[in-house]
């Protein structure tokens, strides 16, 4: 699909998807609660399907989480708890995502699991519960959290429901902490008593209460038209509702990041409004960590490279597990327009460029929603080819819709 842009500044209001992770944490709450309203759900294939498997999984022996990460995560833990039994699955590509620590977690809190095909892989063999605590015993696990935030962010959700509550141990450097965080404010927000002192995390036995709440827009969708304002002509701006300056999501992390790249944030009531500053000359390379914030790495490195204005990237250790293996993915196809993602030191990697230019380069995706959206923004600096785009609808349908109606123009490829 090639990409162009209509020249002038960037200017108008772009619509967001709501954001996924909040949406499939709080379906999963409400499945538990037994009731209540969600607001503003998304139409993102990862909010859809959460949905649809909830909705069927009682009549159903077999359930595909897709691609998406907290589906395979969040139900493997729900469905073990509500006593599912069926298989697990998901692509070949969620057949390469681990996900031992999670099954071993709930193994130990009396949870029958095994593997179909490779172990410490979905496919998974869910078999039903049988708590090996006595009633009224607290469940104790320790739970590495360098390898995936979501593999905790399940096994709190369901930690209400196991007889004498759950204390987590977490083991390593945690990443994606922000995920958790969001994890125990919506668990308390749908009644239950968790509480979280450093690495201990402890949920006490109950129930969720049926809960009214109405889902933030996604802040990592937000970043993209961070990118676009940053790498648009000067004047650029763009309004974007129904973020909050109060928000769940670490993702907003974003838009500090942007200070950087020249991309000014005023919060507004129900909505950001970002405009693009010109840009101080910089005097060292900023090291930037995405260590609770791995979602935006594509973003930054995109535009670091386009701006030619290189940063040190760290934290980036569990990009490697997500919808592709990203750093690759990055390196391959940042490379087509002269930039790079160099590792300078071990966990290091500078994201800089030499002569960047776009010019009918053609960007593949890697099944990954975020290499189309994070390269997208390239368009206004000249035309280019986006493989494969309907890739976005795990968690922006409407992404190129939004990009149509702010000035971009869309063909098919030959
Ligand atoms: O809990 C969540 O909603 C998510 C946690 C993060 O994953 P990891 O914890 O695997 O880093 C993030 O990358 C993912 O997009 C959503
Ligand atoms: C990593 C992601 O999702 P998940 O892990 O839920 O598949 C993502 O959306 O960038």
């Amino acid at each position: 699909m090639y990409l162009t842009w209509t020249g002038g500044p960037l200017s108008g209001i772009a619509q967001l998807p709501a954001s996924k992770s909040e949406a499939n944490r709080a379906l999963i709450l409400q499945a538990l609660a037994g009731g209540g309203t969600l607001d503003n759900l998304s139409d993102a294939n990862d909010t859809q399907l959460m949905q649809r498997l909830l909705a069927i999984a009682p009549n159903a022996t077999e359930l595909s989480a897709e691609d998406a990460g907290t589906v395979m995560r969040f139900l493997t833990a729900y469905l073990s708890v509500t006593n599912w039994r069926g298989r697990l699955t998901g692509t070949a590509r969620m057949q390469e995502r681990p996900i031992a620590v999670l099954v071993d977690a709930l193994q130990q809190a009396g949870a029958s699991i095994s593997y179909l095909t490779n172990k410490g892989y979905p496919p998974l063999e869910i078999g039903g519960f049988t708590s090996t605590k006595t009633t009224g015993a607290l469940t104790e696990l320790a739970v590495r959290g360098d390898i995936s935030s979501q593999y905790i962010s399940a096994l709190l959700m369901v930690g209400p429901y196991l007889p004498g509550g759950l204390r987590l141990t977490l083991t390593g450097h945690v990443g994606s902490r922000p995920y958790i965080n969001m994890t125990v404010a919506l668990m308390q927000l749908f009644g239950a008593n968790c509480v979280a002192e450093g690495d201990m995390l402890t949920v006490q036995a109950g129930t969720y209460s049926p809960t009214n709440y109405t889902i933030e827009s996604d802040w990592s969708a937000a970043s993209y038209w961070y990118s676009l304002v940053a790498m648009g002509p000067a004047g650029s701006e763009i309004m974007l509702p129904r973020l909050r300056r109060k928000s769940l999501q670490g993702d907003q992390a974003i838009a500090e990041i942007m200070t950087h790249f020249g991309v000014e944030t005023s919060f507004l009531p129900n909505a950001v409004h970002l405009k693009q500053q010109p840009l101080a000359p910089q005097s060292e390379i900023q090291t930037l960590d995405f260590t609770d914030c791995p979602d935006l790495a594509q973003t930054v490195a995109v535009v670091a490279a386009a701006l030619a204005r290189p940063v040190d990237m760290t934290g980036l250790e569990s990009l490697r597990i997500k919808e592709t293996d990203r750093i690759a993915a990055l390196q391959t196809e940042l490379a087509k327009f002269g930039g790079d993602l160099r590792e300078v030191a071990a966990g290091r990697f500078r994201a800089e460029s030499t002569d960047f230019a776009v010019d009918n380069q053609t960007v593949a995706t890697y099944h990954d929603h975020r290499m189309a959206m994070a390269f997208a923004p390239l368009a206004m600096r000249g035309p280019l080819n986006i493989e494969a785009p309907t890739v976005v609808r795990k968690s922006y349908p409407q992404f190129w819709k939004e990009l149509t109606k702010s000035g971009f123009v869309i063909s098919e490829a030959d």
